[in-house]
């Protein structure tokens, strides 16, 4: 058997191994190439797979979408009470009782995988609309720096090994020519990368500007921007996702770019290069190495796209903590509530502090395993590498090839050559994994500018998720507290209808519903015929000026009709009126412009004489003109404010107008002139007032009396009057009747004592 086995071998290793290897070596650097490929392929892949979460993260995807799933339907144990507003449909959107003890994810899913890719597609589509773009043209421009600074590396890397060369082999004049053309290649290399820069920057401001031009289409679309706040609860702080998230996700667009083309451009090259220089089987066996060590460094990588969104998420709070301080110093400085709002402020911004310390340890920590790889483990082993043509081709019996151990010069050539191409092709390998974490980054950007996209098409559609309180309404009082929820239950899932007419309004078994689902009134029906002006009263928060939101069109109808003008044949008069950024003009036209006033045939004349009827024309030239610029809401009284919403009604002369406590500053005999003033231009009044100077100027009267009743009828307010009079004067002397019985035991004891007293004598 053994001389059979011995027979054997040496026929395989004669027959097949020897021409084999003889083969090899003989056409070795055209095996190098085609090996290079494949494993330049491979490795391509396979980091793409790595950055993506892998072949499976479709799989994986699919699978969180079921548990989200889950986890919004109702019915569990604690489950909250969740639907569409006005649809009606269960939420969905991974909120809601799920297994308990489960923790709870804040905001949308962040992970590099299918959603994010799915996201990012439709952003990119809104950033680069089509080939002919702006920023296509400017991403091809950057490609075309990307690909010239790689070819310049490659050629400065081998310019770099001639140089050597020179100078090993003692050669002034090659040394000196090489020099120069080394100095002349400084000036494209140097222009390339400020080009990059340049490039990316523009990239990124352009994409900025597309989708910032987007959001606010939709943001700022009819009343959307209200509803976002108001009846979905999902965005939070829109503005800080418009103004800051935007910015940051176009900024991490343009550079993940170049920070993904320029490595894998980079990777290929380089490593053609190296397999012709040094053979593909160092190369191979390094690149094994460099993908265990990626997976090691994937594996170590913390979820920074979710501490990005949630990061993000915090930035929101603490900035709206300032917001509202802004918004409301004079409440506040006048309570002096400075010490209570600098907790608060403190707590949001120690909350994001917190946060922030915690991803930079993170990002601390990671740095060092990732630079511990990149620079020293495969740094070495591409010394190793380097070393092959010098050793290797000893080895192998081999004379020829580029580092073939022919003279020292060359050597040292080669040697230097090949090592920058390393470095190099290991820096751009670095870079790829790097990406990972920038990419993280970037879906959780991702994931928050979708968010408010999504959320605005919802809303834009009347599809709203918000928490729904429904049954602590303070509707049917007579009914016990289990029918109550029920049938409160039972209005939020319905839905109203409206009919626009020219010029009446009716509510036609309407409920009145929060956006928190508590139903206030349960069917409320009136009518407002033209001319005839409508007082609304009732309590404080009983659902007056929620009325006029729904006569707005801001919040959704659950059930009955409405019929009504279109809201542009509206104008909305709060108690504290709202004064726009602009001139003095701005102020009584808005929202028109200067241009449509003029187009009206109205001048800036017509507006003083408007001022002078409401004894406000002196505003004008102490504020120095109409065209003066301030922020008036601090530089006005509550009456000025007042007044100058009034001038506002009376230049839009509109069909209607709603008078929501609008008077309370001004003096009696301005509100006279007002009203009388609004009935002769035809404006048809709702007013909201606890005045009784006011009834005067109506003929109906809505009534809410509380716990969901109202009373709607003609109002006869000169009864109404005496009969308030009559009221107040018997509550009056109610509220002396302690006083008088208090006086009637004085006289009582007093009488005592006397009697007493004179018993004694
Ligand atoms: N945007 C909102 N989201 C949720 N609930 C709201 C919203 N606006 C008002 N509400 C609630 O609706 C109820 C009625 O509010 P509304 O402003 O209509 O009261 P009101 O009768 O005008 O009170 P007041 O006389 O004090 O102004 C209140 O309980 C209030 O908390």
């Amino acid at each position: 058997m053994a001389p059979a086995q011995s027979t054997l071998r040496r026929k395989l290793r004669d027959e097949y191994a020897m021409p084999f290897a003889a083969h090899y070596i003989q056409h070795r650097r055209r095996y190098s190439s085609l090996m290079m490929v494949a494993f330049s392929a491979y490795v391509l892949q396979n980091t793409y797979a790595g950055l993506t979460g892998g072949p499976s993260s479709k799989r994986k995807a699919k699978a969180a979408q079921q548990t989200q799933g889950a986890q919004g339907k109702p019915g569990g144990p604690g489950d909250v009470a969740e639907k569409s507003a006005a649809g009606g449909a269960v939420d969905t959107g991974g909120r809601g009782g799920g297994a308990g003890g489960r923790r709870k994810r804040r905001g949308p899913r962040v992970e590099v995988d299918a959603l994010f890719f799915q996201r990012l597609t439709r952003l990119l589509r809104i950033v680069l609309p089509s080939f002919r773009s702006k920023e296509a043209s400017l991403l091809l421009l950057h490609s075309f720096f990307l690909v010239l600074r790689t070819l310049l590396s490659l050629y400065v890397a081998s310019l770099d090994g001639s140089i050597v060369s020179a100078l090993v082999r003692a050669q002034p004049r090659q040394f000196l020519i090489r020099i120069v053309t080394w100095m002349a290649v400084a000036v494209p290399a140097t222009y390339t990368n400020s080009m990059l820069t340049y490039l990316q920057s523009k990239l990124a401001i352009a994409y900025r500007t597309r989708l910032t031009k987007k959001v606010h289409e939709d943001y700022l679309d009819g009343t959307t921007f209200y509803a976002l706040g108001n009846l979905d609860d999902r965005i939070k702080n829109a503005d800080q996702l418009i103004v800051v998230d935007i910015q940051k996700f176009s900024t991490s667009l343009a550079e993940i770019y170049s920070n993904i083309a320029k490595p894998i451009l980079d990777v290929i090259l380089y490593n053609w290069q190296l397999s012709r220089n040094v053979g593909a089987e160092g190369l191979i066996a390094l690149t094994i190495i460099v993908q265990a060590s990626a997976a090691l460094l994937k594996w170590a990588t913390p979820p920074f796209g979710r501490y990005a969104a949630e990061e993000q998420r915090l930035e929101g709070e603490y900035r709206f903590s300032h917001t509202r301080l802004l918004e409301h110093a004079e409440e506040i400085a006048l309570l002096r509530g400075s010490e209570t709002e600098k907790n608060i402020i403190e707590r949001t911004y120690y909350a994001l502090i917190r946060h922030v310390n915690r991803v930079f340890r993170m990002r601390m920590a990671y740095s060092l395993v990732e630079e511990a790889i990149v620079k020293w483990v495969w740094g070495s082993l591409g010394l190793c590498v380097c070393a092959v043509p010098v050793f290797g081709m000893r080895l192998l019996g081999m004379s020829g090839g580029a580092g073939g151990g022919i003279d020292f010069g060359s050597r040292t050539e080669g040697f230097v050559t090949n090592r920058r191409l390393l470095l190099s092709a290991s820096d751009a390998l670095g870079r790829l994994m790097s990406t990972y974490r920038d990419l993280s980054e970037l879906s959780g950007y991702t994931a928050r500018v979708s968010e408010l996209l999504d959320t605005m098409d919802d809303v834009k559609a009347g599809r709203y998720q918000k928490k729904l309180v429904g049954g602590g309404s303070t509707a049917g009082r007579t009914v016990g507290k289990d029918e109550e929820v029920a049938e409160n239950a039972k209005i939020l899932q319905g839905r109203g209808k409206i009919i626009h007419s020219d010029d009446e309004i009716i509510f036609d078994k309407v409920p009145i519903v929060t956006p928190n689902g508590d139903v206030l009134i349960k069917s409320l029906s009136f009518y407002v015929k033209p001319g005839n002006h409508l007082l609304v009263v009732g309590g404080n928060g009983t659902g007056k000026s929620s009325l006029f939101r729904i006569l707005g069109g801001l919040w959704p109808i659950y059930g009955g009709t409405v019929t009504k003008p279109p809201a542009s044949e509206f104008t909305y008069i709060p108690q504290r009126p709202y004064l726009s950024l602009g001139t003095l003009r701005d102020q009584i036209i808005y929202p028109h412009s200067r241009a449509q006033m003029l187009e009206r045939g109205i001048t800036d004349s017509n507006l003083l004489d408007i001022l002078k009827m409401l004894e406000l024309d002196s505003i004008v030239e102490r504020e120095g003109g109409w065209d003066t610029q301030r922020e008036w809401r601090d530089a006005l009284s509550g009456g000025d404010k007042q007044r100058l919403a009034m001038a506002r009604l009376f230049y839009h002369c509109p069909k209607y107008a709603i008078l929501d406590e609008c008077t309370s500053a001004v003096t009696l005999q301005i509100e006279q002139t007002f009203y009388e003033r609004a009935t002769e231009l035809g404006i048809t009044l709702l007013t909201v007032s606890h005045r009784p100077s006011l009834w005067k100027y109506h003929k109906y009267i809505l009534q809410y009396l509380g716990g969901g009743d109202y009373a709607f009828g003609p109002l006869n307010w000169e009864e109404r009057l005496a009969l308030q009079e009559e009221k107040q004067s018997l509550e009056q002397k109610l509220a002396e009747v302690p006083v008088w019985e208090s006086r009637l035991t004085d006289l009582l004891k007093e009488r005592e004592t006397r009697e007493a007293r004179k018993e004694r004598i």
